[in-house]
């Protein structure tokens, strides 16, 4: 994702945006500088991209795709119209409004429920996998509601039916099959984003990874993961079992699930390119050997590229009070991470002058695949079930805006400096090695001829001895015999002794040159290391400049805004355009233009005022208001606003006096929603919550009055600190009293409450500060948690499987439990359920529980 300010996403912009689907321009790679010298290189960095051209210009690809309706919405959805109509033909989507209305989408594909794994990895993914494996970079992701089908387009193996196989397999069979294993690699990252912490699903002990940005070049990197060289399918997949098994082991002991992390798996390619060699790399050198040998070694020219495939978190709105099974903590930084991707996306979208990329990890680390310089594919993956209308409507805009986004892709090649350097590195020790075996000979050789030498002397003193002794009248003659032989011989040593000598100095030459061979490597490696240096320092440099830029462009908003603000002349208006505001019908005509108009409300008539209308006289203006402030609270930003201004207590007022259900519910939405926070919810519990909550639902008639009421409760059930107050103030009873109504919707938030809340107790009797039966089982909670184990409503179901494992981790709890049939529920989970964490959670507490595995053998129950 692109800071903002880069001049690049403009230009071509108008005419993309105007066809709905277009070719993917096919980038030409851009042509290198020849003949580059060393000195030039200097001046870049150690690692050179030869090429800086500008880059072809290239919008993010969006296709969106419908998930076939599983065995529940067949029997549930049966006599509702569903609430998307695809028109794949004409690359359509119509989103239905009611019976007679809908809207109309156009996307660069719509893929049908009927659309193979094939199809979709050869329109959404192949074109960039292509790009991949020509220099550059790529980002394939996936977007949705949980459920819709993410994990399925990206990540299935199809070990079963190859059919099957998602984009990550189908990615890597691609690669391999295009590159060669002799010149080209291929290494593989696997990680998982939770809680803003990156952990490594290949070694899961690195479970805090850093990113690192490069400020010049942009390219975000992560040095601590585990990096793996692939080098044939098979390894691959033994990878991502390996990967996916971390991420399930993670999630297990976190107790979360799989849908509340992003993972994101990351392909480095790297591929030297052929016929470069005129692009040699000429050194001047002070000895000429060495020259000649360096300027024979060409540094190789290389493409690294990256595959990035990003399997996102659920993108449910877990910002109402009615989201399921969130904890507090979670809702924030999934939120954090998700909504930071949403406003960058906006924010590029409106060719904005900032892009707040910093915000989050995720954006961080998707910096280059939004207004970058990657070619990027976007898959939406939605439900055709109108109970989610809400959250396709918001899976189809985010699709819709990043639509809009536009990237500038760009190849990079690279002298390969470090293969120059290793076979450089071979060819010294080659030539240490030579001289050595030569100096041996040589050695060998004078002490050869020494020792001939030495044996002819001795021979000749020899003889001369006999001679002497020998009789006188031959004696002469044998004297100038050996005085001839003596001479010889001495000529011969002398011959010797020149040769030798003459090898020595030879020897010494060679000497000198293998020195100054070292001393121009020495030479090299420093001028390596001074260049890595000075690459620092620029890149430290850019990074002040680059923070001072932003302050100064932040500084020049705040002026411009209160400037805005000057001219306008009044902050306040008055009381009557309140009113007339609120009552105004045209404001509820869509959810944005009342989110915009309460926004510009609440800054220009102020909080106090719209609070203070809470307790008007006319009760039309109370229920306005509190819809007001309702909407106001959930919004994040203003909830601590609202606290501050005593909006809290004023709620919690109307839910002791008001004789308005519509009043008592809009009231039990807002508290809900500022439950949300950790600060809030004890000042809920102290401000006496839970009996106005209960009081209300004990009057209530609406089920959607009681289904605001449990999830503010349920809020307040996932706070680790209220539980034993929570309690006693009667908190579960009040929640196990709503289950007299029956509505699946009251009957879900009943079921996270519980969830929320046996998963605070367990983790407290794990750490013991909680000793002891649990209270939920005190509370009499368990046969409604038994008959409900099995709901056919999934998210009751699953907020019920995931309660009952937290109570069976207990020992203390288990024998009740056993007593109340509990046992049976956590068998069929440990055999039917369909999510895979939950289900192997039930079988591990089975199996470790002495009271369960005992009463198992009891009954002969396999486990
Ligand atoms: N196109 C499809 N055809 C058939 N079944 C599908 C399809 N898409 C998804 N499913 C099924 O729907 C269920 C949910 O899919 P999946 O787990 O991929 O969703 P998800 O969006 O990744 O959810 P989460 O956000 O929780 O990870 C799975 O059982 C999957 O097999």
């Amino acid at each position: 994702m692109a800071s903002g300010g880069s001049g690049f996403r403009n230009g071509t912009r108008n005419t993309m945006r105007n066809s709905p689907s277009f070719p993917v321009p096919k980038p030409t790679p851009a042509k290198s500088r020849n003949g580059t010298s060393i000195a030039g290189i200097r001046r870049a960095s150690g690692s050179v991209a030869v090429n800086d051209d500008a880059g072809v210009p290239g919008r993010v690809r969006v296709a969106v795709r419908l998930r076939p309706k599983n065995a529940e919405e067949l029997v549930t959805d049966a006599d509702f119209a569903d609430c998307v109509e695809l028109q794949p033909e004409l690359k359509r989507l119509k989103l239905r409004k009611n019976n007679w209305d809908s809207d109309t989408y156009q996307f660069d594909e719509v893929l049908t429920e009927f659309a193979s794994q094939k199809r979709v990895y050869e329109v959404v993914a192949k074109p960039v996998v292509e790009s991949v494996l020509e220099g550059y970079n790529g980002t394939v992701m996936a977007y949705g509601q949980t459920g819709t089908g993410k994990t399925f387009t990206l990540g299935r193996l199809g070990e079963e039916d190859p059919a099957a196989r998602g984009i990550m397999v189908r990615s890597m069979e691609d690669i391999l099959a295009d590159i060669s294993p002799e010149t080209d690699s291929i290494s593989v990252s696997y990680l998982q984003l939770y809680m803003e912490t990156i952990q490594d699903l290949l070694n899961p002990s690195n479970d805090n990874i850093a990113i690192l940005e490069d400020p010049k070049t942009g390219d975000v990197s992560v040095p601590n993961a585990t990096v793996v060289e692939i080098k044939d399918q098979n390894s691959f997949l033994n990878l991502l079992i390996l990967g996916e098994a971390h991420r399930f082991a993670a999630n297990t002991k976190l107790n979360t699930e799989s849908s509340r992390s992003h993972a994101i798996l990351l392909v480095h390619v790297k591929r030297s390119v052929k016929g470069n060699h005129d692009r040699a790399v000429s050194v001047s050198c002070e000895n000429g050997n060495a020259s000649s040998l360096i300027k024979s070694f060409r540094p190789q020219m290389v493409r690294k590229s990256k595959l990035v495939v990003v399997d996102l978190a659920g993108s449910e709105r877990i910002d109402k009070s009615g989201s399921e099974g969130h904890t507090l903590e979670e809702a924030k930084s999934i939120n954090l991470s998700l909504s930071a991707l949403g406003k960058c996306i906006n924010a590029l979208a409106e060719n904005s002058s900032h892009v707040p990329v910093r915000d989050s990890k995720l954006t961080r680390l998707l910096r280059d695949s939004f207004g970058g310089t990657a070619r990027t594919s976007l898959i939406i993956t939605i439900g055709s079930s109108p109970r989610h209308r809400g959250e396709t409507t918001s899976t189809i805009s985010f699709g819709q805006r990043t639509m809009k986004v536009e990237n500038m892709v760009k190849i990079k090649e690279e002298f390969d400096y470090k293969s120059l350097c290793r076979r450089l590195d071979i060819e010294v020790d080659r030539l240490i090695a030579e001289n050595e075996r030569q100096r041996k000979n040589y050695e060998d050789d004078i002490e050869r001829l020494r020792d001939n030498a030495q044996q002819r002397i001795d021979d000749a003193e020899r003889a001369c001895q006999i001679a002497l002794e020998a009789p006188t009248q031959c004696a002469s003659e044998e004297i100038t015999e050996l005085k001839e032989l003596l001479k010889k011989e001495t000529a011969s040593r002398r011959s010797t002794e020149e040769e030798n000598r003459t090898l020595k100095s030879q020897m010494m030459h060679l000497k000198k040159s293998e020195t100054a061979s070292n001393t121009e490597l020495i030479k090299l490696h420093k001028m390596l290391e001074d260049e890595a240096y000075q690459k620092d320092k620029l890149e430290e440099e850019i990074a002040i400049l680059r923070s001072q830029l932003l302050q100064l462009s932040f500084e020049a908003d705040e002026t411009r805004r209160t400037l805005d603000r000057g001219g306008t002349g009044k902050v306040f208006p008055g009381l009557d355009t309140l009113m007339t505001q609120i009552k105004n019908p045209q404001l509820r005509d869509s959810e944005n233009g009342q989110k915009a108009s309460f926004a510009k409300l609440f800054e220009q008539v102020g909080l106090q005022k719209i609070l203070s209308l809470l307790g008007s006289e006319d009760s039309d203006v109370r229920i306005h208001a509190v819809k007001v402030v309702a909407n106001l609270a959930a919004e994040e930003a203003n909830q601590e606003k609202i606290v501050d201004a005593g909006g809290l207590t004023s709620l919690l007022m109307l839910l002791r006096t008001s004789e308005d259900e519509t009043i008592r519910r809009v009231a039990a939405g807002a508290i809900a929603n500022l439950a949300m926070n950790e600060t809030n919810q004890e000042l809920v519990m102290t401000q006496g919550g839970i009996s106005l909550l209960s009081l209300t639902a004990d009057n209530a008639e609406d089920p959607q009055t009681l289904r605001m009421v449990a999830g503010a409760i349920a809020n307040l059930c996932g706070n680790d600190k209220l539980q034993s107050r929570l309690r006693s103030d009667g908190g579960i009873k009040a929640l196990l009293s709503m289950v007299r109504c029956g509505h699946p919707d009251v009957l879900a938030q009943v079921a996270r409450g519980i969830a929320n809340f046996a998963k605070c107790e367990s983790r407290a009797s794990t750490q013991g500060s909680k000793v002891g039966k649990s209270f939920l089982l005190e509370d009499g909670a368990l046969s409604w948690i038994v008959k409900n184990a099995n709901n056919e409503a999934a998210p009751i179901r699953r907020h019920i499987e995931l309660a009952l494992c937290h109570l069976a981790q207990h020992e203390v709890n288990a024998k009740e439990m056993i007593g109340g049939g509990a046992l049976w529920e956590l068998v069929r989970i440990s055999r039917d359920c369909s999510r895979e964490d939950i289900r192997s959670l039930a079988h591990r507490t089975l199996t470790s529980s002495p009271t369960f595995f005992a009463e198992l053998k009891r009954l002969r129950i396999e486990c």
